[in-house]
């Protein structure tokens, strides 16, 4: 057996080409810690028909990013430069949740290399049971099929980790600074939504996700800020303000400039690239926010890569 560690980025995947987009929907509203839909024994089929019916409209959002999600080159890029940080002792593995490779495929290849220690380091920053709880929940079906011949550290969470907090200062520094008069900037944090149930129910996402603004907000006295939640699906109760409002309400206020700073996903994908960059900045240009930017998404910063690497090395 190898004395290496092996690392495991967990995170949720997107479709790699057009055709990829339905069964990657399919995937994702099979799973039943990210939605419920009737009884476990009806919600394939209702998952078949919901990803035919919502990949018509999803191809040409993915169609005007490029065809695909950028996730996989991105996380494969952060586990490289991840790799690199932490030496000789370690090797990084990448398990996306609805896309490939998948649990078990990355399960076998850290088998194949001989390791018997797993770090399972969830990519969000913010627990929730819809995000790090399923990808959580899977690894542990694969490591039963495999006869829990693996030994795994969890890394739960880094919402409140001062290395991420200091990358994402960085991003808000770097974005404020391209606007003329930076004292006119309205910051928008915009995390992705999740239906109240969950909160309601215990679920400590929303909890992080207000303690990563206040934080950040704590080197940023001088600028006004807001939060809202992006990228509702269904027709449950979700949690409020959502971002479209929060646009509209700052247009209608007179706001001209308009700093988006992305939350609760550390790597560019749809929300960025499609809802953020496209849309948002359609209706905020349309509501007469002549200056509409975007942080940049961590992605395999310096910074960020140095965070994931400290919470590697106190994994327990
Ligand atoms: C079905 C309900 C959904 C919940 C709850 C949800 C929570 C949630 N999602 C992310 C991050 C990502 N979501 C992505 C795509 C995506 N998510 C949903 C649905 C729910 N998400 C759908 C249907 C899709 C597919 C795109 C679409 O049809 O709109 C992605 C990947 C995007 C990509 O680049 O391909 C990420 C990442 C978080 C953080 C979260 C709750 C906290
Ligand atoms: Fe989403
Ligand atoms: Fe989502």
């Amino acid at each position: 057996m190898s004395e290496k560690t092996a690392v495991l980025l967990l995170q949720m995947g997107g479709p790699d080409s057009l055709e990829a987009v339905k069964p990657f929907l399919y995937n994702l509203f099979s799973d039943r810690d990210i939605i419920r839909i009737g009884p476990a024994f009806v919600q394939p089929l209702i998952a078949r028909f919901i990803s035919l019916r919502r990949s018509r409209k999803v191809v040409e959002y993915y169609r005007q990013i490029g065809g695909k999600s950028p996730l996989r080159e991105l996380t494969d890029q952060q586990a490289g430069e991840l790799e690199k940080v932490l030496g000789a002792n370690y090797r990084c593995f990448v398990a996306m949740r609805y896309w490939k490779p998948d649990t078990r495929e990355a399960l076998a290849a850290i088998r194949q290399e001989g390791f018997s220690r797993i770090i399972a380091l969830s990519l969000y920053p913010h627990y929730s049971r819809a995000t790090s709880g399923s990808s959580f929940n899977e690894l542990e079906r694969a490591r039963t099929l495999s006869g829990k011949s693996f030994f795994v550290s969890y890394v739960r969470q880094f919402f409140d980790h001062p290395l991420y907090i200091a990358a994402l200062a960085e991003k808000i520094e770097q974005g404020l600074s391209q606007f003329s008069d930076r004292n006119a900037v309205q910051l928008v944090f915009s995390a992705h939504g999740l239906p109240q149930s969950f909160i309601d129910s215990g679920d400590p996402y929303l909890d992080h996700i207000q303690a990563t603004v206040r934080l950040v907000m704590e080197r940023f006295k001088d600028v006004t800020h807001h939060l809202a939640f992006q990228s509702r699906a269904g027709p449950v109760k979700w949690l409020e303000p959502s971002t479209e409002e929060m646009i509209r309400t700052l247009g209608e206020g007179g706001c001209k400039s308009l700093l988006m700073v992305p939350l609760s996903f550390v790597s560019d994908h749809i929300e960025t690239l499609y809802e953020i960059d496209i849309q948002y900045r359609d209706e905020a240009a349309a509501l007469g926010i002549t200056d509409f930017r975007r942080t940049e998404s961590l992605n395999a910063t310096p910074a960020f890569i140095q965070c994931l690497a400290e919470l590697v090395r106190g994994a327990r």
